[in-house]
């Protein structure tokens, strides 16, 4: 494994806020995860990278719960592997999945007061992020663009505090205007939020994350700096299979 955590922006000095020791994930006699083990710090962006089906998203899963998993995985120093989803959380961690789960037959306002009954898109952090929602707060979900989906289940998780942030591929098939717009929002969240990101877009990882992981086959195989690992155009090839120039971030 080729491990390259150097930079200053790797949030060396600080405990991490999520650890993951040595994590499996079984489904029937599919071993998925075969023993992952990384750390995400208190600060910034981490984005868990790896070409379709190497277990980026059961990594997620396996961390709130979501998927049959062994191992020891650390939020803030206390093990989570046998705490149900629900408490995990209540206990501080946001979870973003890949298919944004809006409520279609809710509007826009409705869909967030489940999280804020009191606030809706009143809530301070949606005026600050998402402005086009607080336009659009009557508007039912389920007829939202993708971007703007994802922008309601972002803003659904940002409204309870959070000691990190799992958001898995929030600018899959979005338009690469949207693209921006999400990366926009990120990099603000992160500002104040550990994020655990799983993305394919590599320039919007080179533009937002401080550090990367990359799984193969169910195993980390690389840890670094992620300026460090989309400069290298070899590396990106042989770990991802893609190069820098598949698609932008405007
Ligand atoms: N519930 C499940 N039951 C059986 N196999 C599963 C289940 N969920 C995922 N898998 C398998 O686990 C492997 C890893 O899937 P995962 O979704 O974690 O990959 P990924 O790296 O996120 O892929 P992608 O980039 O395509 O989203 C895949 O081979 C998938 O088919």
């Amino acid at each position: 494994m080729t491990d390259r955590n150097s930079s200053p922006r790797d949030g060396a000095g600080t405990a991490p806020v999520l650890e993951l020791d040595d994590v499996h994930v079984r489904y029937g006699g599919s071993h998925i995860l075969q023993g992952v083990s990384f750390e995400v710090p208190a600060t910034g962006v981490t984005a868990l990278l790896g070409r379709n089906g190497v277990g980026k998203t059961t990594t997620l899963k396996a961390v709130i719960g979501l998927a049959p998993r062994s191992g020891r995985i650390l939020l803030q120093g206390s093990e989570i592997q046998t705490t149900s989803t629900a408490k995990i959380v209540r206990g501080g961690i946001g979870y973003v999945p890949e298919d944004r789960e809006v409520f279609g037959g809710l509007t826009v306002d409705e869909n967030l007061r489940l999280v804020a009954p009191d606030q809706g898109v009143e809530a301070p952090v949606v005026g600050r992020l998402f402005p086009d929602l607080v336009a659009r707060r009557g508007q039912r979900a389920g007829t939202l663009s993708g971007g703007q989906q994802q922008m309601v289940s972002l803003a659904r998780v940002l409204l309870r505090d959070n000691a990190l942030l799992l958001i898995d591929e929030p600018t899959k098939g979005l338009a690469p205007k949207l693209v921006t717009e999400v990366a926009d929002v990120l990099a603000e969240v992160a500002r104040t939020t550990p994020v655990l990101l799983v993305e394919q877009n590599l320039p919007l990882v080179r533009r937002i994350a401080d550090r990367v992981v990359v799984l193969d086959a169910g195993r980390v195989v690389h840890r670094g700096a992620a300026a460090d690992l989309v400069a290298d155009a070899d590396l990106t090839r042989e770990l991802l299979g893609v190069s820098m120039r598949r698609e932008g971030v405007a």
